[in-house]
């Protein structure tokens, strides 16, 4: 498959390390919304999910690797992005219903994920369980919610490496099909960086390494300041 897709840089990570367990509370527009860490364990997650989450833990208690936090929505990082990158004469009203795709489905039902990053391996790797929601194939995961999740793992290692990117190219070779429902194992890593173009690959495995789902490679275009998107 050959796609371009994805807003690469996770507008809601933007390299901000939280606390464990920390819960903000914003007021947006005229709802109250809890805006919390969903990289962190829930009762949806399967044993190897959390088996995987304590072992990474573990290893950013040494140091190298940190977990990434994830929330679903976050006003401030999405207003920097319009001012810099974005005709400000567009709609604002939408901006109130904004969601992370990846972090729009009740617990367990859709994407399911933790990510660590090493910065100085320049790598990133993701935990993701496969809710019932994703259904491609009848009891496998859909190409299009496997194709996000790499999209946004890449994404995220080509963000860290190289500030704010966007996805020019995505290259996926899918050679097994994902149980539904199972844990995955995906690890990017930065292939190359050529003045605004960030080279990232991504597999995809089991979590016993036995089975490659998939292959990925993946371009980044680090955004130029002085260009507006729309
Ligand atoms: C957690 C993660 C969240 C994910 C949220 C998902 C949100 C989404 O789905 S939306 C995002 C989908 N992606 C897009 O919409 C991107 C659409 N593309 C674009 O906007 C532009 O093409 C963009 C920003 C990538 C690059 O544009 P621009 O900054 O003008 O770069 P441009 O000058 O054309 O190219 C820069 C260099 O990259 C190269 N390049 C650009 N695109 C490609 C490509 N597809 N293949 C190969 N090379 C490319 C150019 O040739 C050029 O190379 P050189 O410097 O050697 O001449």
């Amino acid at each position: 498959m050959s796609s371009t897709l994805g807003l690469s840089w996770d507008q809601h990570h933007l390299g901000q390390e939280v606390q464990m367990g920390s819960v903000a509370r914003r007021s947006f527009a005229s709802e109250n919304v809890v805006n919390r860490d969903h990289a962190l364990p829930n009762p949806s997650w399967n044993k190897d999910l959390r088996l995987l989450f304590d072992q990474f833990m573990r290893k950013c208690e040494a140091g190298s690797w940190k977990r990434l936090p994830s929330n679903n929505h976050s006003p401030q990082s999405f207003q920097d992005f319009q001012t810099r990158f974005v005709d400000p004469k567009l709609p604002k009203e939408q901006i109130s219903q904004a969601r992370l795709f990846t972090r729009s489905f009740e617990d367990g039902l859709g994407f399911e994920y933790v990510m660590f990053c090493n910065d100085a391996e320049k790598r990133v790797v993701c935990f993701f369980q496969a809710g019932p929601y994703l259904q491609g194939a009848p009891g496998f995961t859909h190409g299009g919610a496997i194709a996000t999740m790499i999209d946004a793992t890449t994404g995220m290692c080509a963000f860290r490496a190289g500030g704010v990117v966007m996805t020019a190219n995505l290259n996926i070779n899918y050679k097994r099909p994902i149980p539904l429902c199972s844990v995955v194992v995906m690890k990017s890593q930065i292939d190359k960086v050529e003045g605004r173009k960030v080279f990232v690959s991504c597999n995809v495995r089991s979590v016993d390494e036995e089975t490659l789902y998939s292959e990925a490679t993946s371009l980044f275009i680090k955004l130029d300041p002085n260009k507006k998107l729309a």
